[in-house]
Order: structure tokens, then sequence, then C-alpha cells
């Protein structure tokens, strides 16, 4: 029987129409991928299912029953739970108090709810005291405390928005665990996502949200990746470019070509210059000796467990966290890590966990590319040469927008990262950079313009250092991948001329096999 029936939902935010006919059902006991482009209405569509927002039309029904709630609380009380994609908990709730906030246990004894959110925590393989405060928590792990509050609801669905895309693979399988016990309770679950191979695993069926409607409706099992990838873009089914290294960075690099293709044609190698050369690597109690060679030009990648010191590792280069080395060279020249001392080496480092990515979500996205450009010029040549810059940007990030007056917090989220990553990349010197997970939460487009970002920025002889969960973003940018494991790098993963799939494979295999 159809747990929810969704007929012709329409949804517009001003002019622009993003749910144009929205039709389809979800069974009971049955786990339903929604894809899309940044921008497509995944969220909206979410949104409207869990009483976030309203739709301008259409009819919904639960179990039969016409379902229309007015609040996220009227939807929870007819059984339709969600977890958004941009969690905002109360930094000063204990995770016990986070867990149960809102739920019928909710004025139950601490202790009571500390043992239960035990229970829900350990469903959700997360390992942490249900004292600690919210504050205290890594971002990452802001989705899975509200997937286990979904879990201590009498819900009768669930909406899952984008909940894996901070996860490790091993994070992915056990959030992949919770959706099959949901299922297997009789209950639905509505899963959104970017991360299309580990998507594919769970879902019985996927729904692709294409210009405002549903353009597809198939059962996972007769789908594959790149096809669901295709589908998503509406794009002809092409197979994931090779990896083949070609000329070197010319010692003068090229102007910026506007026409440079992503990775769909080769980057170029990078040069025999060493960039940054590390030795011996530590950080108390994290990492126990980390030798790391950057070339000019080139994309490294780490990745590891939580505990294995990958984080740390990055957190010392970007001078957050104390360090030592037996040698640190930059271009050649001696320096120290941290950020104190005069001449101290701490490398620019990209995160898109920062709130709000440091932009001002009430800010157009004019003055958000421009930034201090915008106030101080009085050249109409260079204002005019300014503007055209953001609209460029904007239309090579196919950012889903009517106007750059748009603000920056009414874009989907997947096109605020693709817009403050840019930004970064352009106000950052061009030299070494930390990025923290660049493709997160980016469609299968948009993940190729953030590897033309890179490549235009490795012509420049920029050196990058990828830090990720997702072995897809490390095999797709990255020339080479560290598995750290107990504070070392365990492996190197050259991924030299082999297909996108093979590295994504290797680097899966390594880091279980490391754990
Ligand atoms: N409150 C709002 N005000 C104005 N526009 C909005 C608002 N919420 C969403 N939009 C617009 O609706 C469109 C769809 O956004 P939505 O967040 O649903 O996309 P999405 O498919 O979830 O994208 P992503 O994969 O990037 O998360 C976007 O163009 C966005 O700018």
């Amino acid at each position: 029987m159809a747990l929810l029936q969704v007929e012709g939902l329409t949804k517009s935010f001003g002019a622009r129409r993003v749910l144009r006919d929205v039709s389809f059902t979800l069974d009971e006991g049955e786990i339903v991928g929604l894809v899309g482009t940044n921008g497509a209405g995944k969220s909206t569509l979410g949104d409207i299912v869990a009483g976030i927002t309203a739709a301008d039309s259409g009819l919904m029904t639960l179990q039969g029953h016409p379902y229309a709630p007015l609040s996220t609380e009227d939807a929870r009380h007819l059984g339709v739970g969600v977890v958004e994609q941009l969690v905002h908990i109360d930094p000063h709730l204990t995770v016990a108090q986070a867990v149960f906030r809102g739920t019928a246990q909710a004025g139950r004894p601490q202790e009571e709810l500390r043992r239960q959110a035990q229970v829900l925590l350990a469903e959700v393989a997360l390992d942490v005291d249900p004292d600690t405060l919210v504050g205290d928590l890594p971002h990452f792990v802001h989705g899975l405390v509200e997937t286990a509050r979904v879990l201590a609801e009498d819900t009768r669905l669930v909406v899952l928005d984008e909940v894996s895309a901070p996860l490790l693979p091993s994070e992915v399988t056990s959030l992949h665990s919770v959706a099959g016990r949901l299922s297997r309770q009789g209950r639905g679950v509505l899963y959104i996502s970017h991360r299309l191979p580990e998507m594919l695993e769970v879902v019985d069926r996927v729904l692709v949200l294409r210009d405002g409607r549903i353009a597809l409706d198939c059962p996972s099992a007769q789908m594959d990746p790149v096809r669901l990838a295709a589908e998503t873009v509406g794009e002809p089914v092409t197979p994931p470019p090779p990896r083949i290294a070609s000329a070197p960075v010319p010692a003068q690099s090229p102007a910026p070509d506007d026409d440079v293709p992503a990775r769909t044609t080769p980057r170029p190698a990078p040069s025999d210059e060493v960039a940054l050369r590390v030795r011996n690597l530590r950080v108390p109690g994290a990492v126990e000796g980390v030798d790391l060679l950057l070339r000019r030009g080139e994309v490294i990648g780490l990745t590891g467990h939580r505990s294995s010191g990958v984080r740390e590792i990055a957190d010392a280069l970007s001078g957050e966290l104390p360090a030592v080395t037996d040698e640190l060279l930059l271009h050649g020249e001696q320096r120290s890590l941290g950020c104190t001392d005069d001449g101290s080496l701490a490398l620019p480092a990209y995160r898109p966990d920062e709130d709000a990515y440091g932009v001002d979500p009430g800010e157009t996205i004019a003055r958000t590319l421009t930034q201090e450009a915008w106030g101080t010029l009085t050249d109409l040549r260079r204002e005019i040469a300014t503007l055209r810059g953001v609209i460029r940007t904007v239309h090579q990030m196919d950012v889903k927008t009517m106007s750059i007056r748009t603000v920056f917090g009414a874009l989907s989220g997947g096109d605020q990262h693709k817009l403050a990553l840019a930004r970064w990349m352009s106000a950052s010197p061009r030299d070494v950079v930390v990025l923290h997970e660049p493709t997160r939460g980016l469609d299968v487009r948009a993940r190729r313009q953030v590897r033309r970002l890179l490549d235009e920025a490795t012509m420049h002889g920029t050196s990058v250092v990828v830090v990720s969960v997702d072995p897809d973003e490390l095999a797709e940018c990255c020339d080479r991948v560290g598995i750290v494991a107990d504070g070392r790098v365990a492996r190197w993963i050259d991924t030299g001329e082999l297909a996108v799939d093979a590295v994504r494979e290797r680097i899966v295999e390594a880091a279980t096999a490391a754990a």
C-alpha cells in the first residue's frame, strides 16, 4: 500500500519555479532515493513532505488520508520525521537532550534520557557520551544525532536529506543499516543524496528530479551510478574520464582560459619542483610520524578513520594544532609549523563545515563574490569587469538563480558551497592550500566544475592537500591518496592512469584494511 502519495506538487520562490508538477508514491517499507542537480528542488520537496514549507498547489496523502502538515511538529505528530540538510541544534543541549527534544519523552529525568539515548546512538553507530554538549561535537555528527532523534519518534516516514554527505564509507554503512531496519519495520524512507554509488546500495527505487518534475522513477536494481549521474543532469551516458597524466606544469603558467575543460581531459602532471616537504610530523596523542612530499601543481588526498589522525595532520598543517617536525621545507625554504611565531607556516584551509562559510547569508551573490572590492570601486570599467567576473563565476558554477542580486542564504546548499569555494579559491594565495571535502554535497556536474577550479589553480602552480571522507571525491580530484591509520600514512595510492571506479575501490579496500 502507498504510504505516501504525492500528486501534482508545485512550488515557486518568487519568480523561480522550483517544483512544477511532482507526482510519486512511496510504499510502506520502501527506501526511495531522490536525486537531482544542485538547486533541482530535492530539499524543497523533502521540506514539503516534512512540513517545513508548504506547496503552492498539489495534494499529498499519508496511508490513504489527506496529508497537509502545517509545521514540522504537525508532520511529526502525523508520523513524518526529517533530518534536514543543514542541521541546527542548540549547542548548549546535551546529546541526550538533543535526541529527545520535541518528543514525548523530553520531560523525563536526565538519567533515563541518558540511558535511552545510549541505545539510539548505538543504533546509528555514534560513539559519543550522551552527556556531551552538542557544541563540543564535530559538525559531521549532528546529522547522526538527528537520525537518532528520528528513531526516538514513532515515525512512519523519514526524510533523510544528505545525511550521508559528511560520513566515511563505514559510517554510511551504519546509516544504511538504520534505513534497512526502518524499512523492515514497515516504515518508509525518502533518501536524498549526491553520493550515487553508495545510495544505490541501499534504495529500492530511485527518483530523478529534473526541471521541476520527476524525470525518472526506476527500481535501483535496473540502475548504475554512471547512468544515474547522466540522468541527473540530463546528459548522454559517458563513462568516468580516464586519469592520464600529460605535460608538466610550465614554469610560466598560461593565462586562465574560460574553456579549460574539467577532468574529462588530462590535468597537467605536477612539476618536479617540490612545493612542500614535511619529515616526521608529530602531533602529541594523534600523529606518530608522517612524511609528506607535495610537488608544485600536485593534488594529494588524505583520508582515514576518525581516530586515524588524518584531521590532526591537516590541522597541524594549517597551524590549528601544535605539532613538531624534523624538517619542513616550503619551496626549499626552512619553516616551522604553527601560527604564532613570525615566519611559521599555516596553510590556508577551506572547510565546508564552517558556519555559513564565513559568508553573510543576507548578502547578495554579487557582493559575496566581490568581497571588499565592491565598496572601493571608483572606475566604471573596473566595475563592469568585476560584475562580468561575478556573472561568469555564477554561470561557470551553474548556480541556479534568477539574479546575482539573490541573497546567498536563499541558494540551495550545493550552490552555496560552490560559490563559497570559488570565492575562497580566488581570495587565497595560490601556493599550497588545504581543502576539506571540496565537492561535498555537489552534483556530478558541479563536481566537474570544482575539478576545473582545481585544474586552473594547479596549472598556476598551486598545490593542494584534499582531506576527505568520500572515496569518489578523492578518486576524482587527487593524483595520490594517502590512507592514514594510527597516526601514520599506512599506504599511498597512486591514482595515475586508473579509472575513477578503480581508484575508488582501492581507496575503500585500503581504508578498510587499515582501520
Ligand atoms: N527560502 C527560499 N527562498 C528563495 N529561494 C529558495 C528558498 N529555498 C530554496 N530556494 C531555491 O529553490 C531552489 C531549490 O533549492 P533546494 O534547496 O530545494 O535544491 P536542492 O535540490 O536540495 O539542492 P542541493 O543539492 O544543492 O541541496 C534553489 O534555486 C534555491 O535557491
